[in-house]
């Protein structure tokens, strides 16, 4: 099994913050030995220490692979203190923003294979949704390796090329905190109405995570869970005539926030 390799060779893990947490506590509760993953943080969190890594050790001489989980605008500090890993032993696995393979492959030799994958952070409880894509080194070897590692804390999609990743980060990568926020605005609207916040908080949670369920297991499309929620002349209609206003309901509002979050992650690749 391909996870064998990263079992005996080791992950070495290049940051560890929310999202190399979210994926580092989906891999420990699928399994991976905390003996075969190296952390480097400056700042370790109490989460982190507890877990049994080996925490800012010294590093194996050949892991299998390197998972880069740094801002960034931290790679140009962070990234050379691997560069040894670089032409060829070792898959580096890099999930930053915006940062491109060509960033990569000058900073590591062009003899490196390199995959952005583009995760998110429901990967913590095995609901991870991440897109990867390799350069020219990643051979369908080092694609299977990822996938299978990404897959134990989610669904895995392989893009046609890095061109997509700017719109792919902009979705799923970032759009848990869309979702986030529809609760937290959802909340709002019930507290506006004369709700407590306590009360409207619990409500608007179990609905957005009910619906999402709903989603996750439903045979019908998007389209038909929400017709089957709304009655002809009843309430829901009245809600979604101003979400789906043309010029201004949700598509619109989305499609410029999707537009500012791929529009960053190409200013980030430069
Ligand atoms: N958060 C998310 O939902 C997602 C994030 N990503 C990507 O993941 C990456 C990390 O994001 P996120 O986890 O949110 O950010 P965080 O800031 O939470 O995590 C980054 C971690 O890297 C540490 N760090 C800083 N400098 C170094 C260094 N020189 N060597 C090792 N570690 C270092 C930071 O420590 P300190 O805090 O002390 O500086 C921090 O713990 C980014 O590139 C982002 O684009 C991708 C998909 C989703
Ligand atoms: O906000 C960010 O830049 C990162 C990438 C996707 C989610 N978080």
């Amino acid at each position: 099994m391909v996870l064998d390799q990263v079992k005996a060779r080791g992950l070495v893990l290049l940051g560890c913050g929310k999202m190399g947490s979210a994926m580092l506590q989906g891999w420990l509760a699928q399994g991976l030995p905390a003996a075969s993953v190296w952390v480097n943080d400056p700042h370790p969190s109490d989460w982190l220490a507890a877990q049994g890594v080996h925490l800012n050790a010294a590093l194996p001489d050949a892991p299998a692979i390197v998972l880069i989980a740094v801002k960034p605008q931290m790679m140009a500090a962070a990234l050379p203190t691997l560069a040894g890993y670089g032409g060829g032993a070792t898959l580096f696995l890099s999930i930053a923003a915006g940062t491109t393979i060509a960033t990569y492959e000058q900073m590591l030799g062009t003899g490196t294979p390199v995959i952005r994958a583009m995760p998110n952070t429901p990967a913590a409880v095995g609901r991870g949704m991440t897109a990867i894509t390799g350069n020219a080194l990643a051979t369908s070897a080092h694609l299977e390796l990822a996938e299978a590692l990404l897959a134990a804390v989610g669904q895995v999609v392989r893009l046609e090329g890095e061109h997509q990743m700017d719109a792919v980060t902009a979705v799923s990568g970032s759009g848990p905190a869309y979702v986030f926020h529809l609760i937290e605005a959802l909340a709002a609207a019930g507290e506006a109405e004369g709700l407590s916040g306590p009360l409207a908080m619990q409500l608007a949670r179990a609905t957005v995570t009910g619906a999402g369920e709903l989603a996750h297991r439903a045979p019908e499309s998007a389209s038909q869970l929400r017709i089957n929620v709304t009655s002809p002349g009843g309430t829901t209609a009245a809600a979604l005539a101003v979400l789906m206003d043309a010029d201004t309901g949700l598509t619109a509002l989305l499609r410029r926030a999707v537009k500012a979050a791929a529009d960053r992650g190409r200013e980030l690749g430069k």
